[in-house]
């Protein structure tokens, strides 16, 4: 699997996290910045890490803000994207399972590092369950297709 990360100014500390974790993990990243501590606005880095999910130039995307909202909003702009903000590791779990999430939005501003690091690895190494879930993502990547 290979995965793009980002992050505004908001969420540096966690992006290193999940840095190291995939490291750990042996988990092909491209990190895509942000490079300083300066503001930056979120939509230039959720919306490139979104369009290479969208081509398939990745399998994943991890972005992170000072609350995950705004990275959430822009990446749900690019179609193909399915970005959850998840900040509890059930929900984690359930958006792989349910959602076939294939971008992860998190707020640095909103959990700590620990908390952030057991959601990426759960929502990194759980599948999608396919069956009723499949129809009803199906419905939504339908009516991408109808009319974005
Ligand atoms: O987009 C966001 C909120 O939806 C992010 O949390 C940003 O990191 C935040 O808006 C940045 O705020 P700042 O006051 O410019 O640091």
């Amino acid at each position: 699997m290979k995965v793009a990360i980002a992050s505004d100014h908001g969420g540096i500390s966690i992006r290193k996290e999940m840095i190291s974790l995939m490291k750990e993990m042996k988990i092909d990243f491209i990190d895509l910045g942000c490079e300083c501590e300066t503001s930056v606005d979120y939509p230039d880095y959720a919306l490139t890490v979104a369009e290479k999910v969208a081509k398939g130039e990745v399998d994943r995307g991890i972005l992170i803000c000072g609350t995950g909202i705004g990275m959430s909003i822009a990446a749900n702009k690019v179609k193909g994207v399915r970005c959850a903000l998840v900040h509890d590791t059930f929900s984690a779990k359930a958006t792989r399972e349910h959602n076939d999430s294939n971008i992860l939005a998190m707020g640095e501003r909103v959990i700590g590092s620990g908390l952030a690091r057991e959601i990426a690895k759960i929502w990194l190494t759980t599948s999608f369950e396919g069956g009723r879930h499949a129809n009803r993502v199906k419905k939504v990547t339908d009516y991408e297709e109808a009319y974005i």
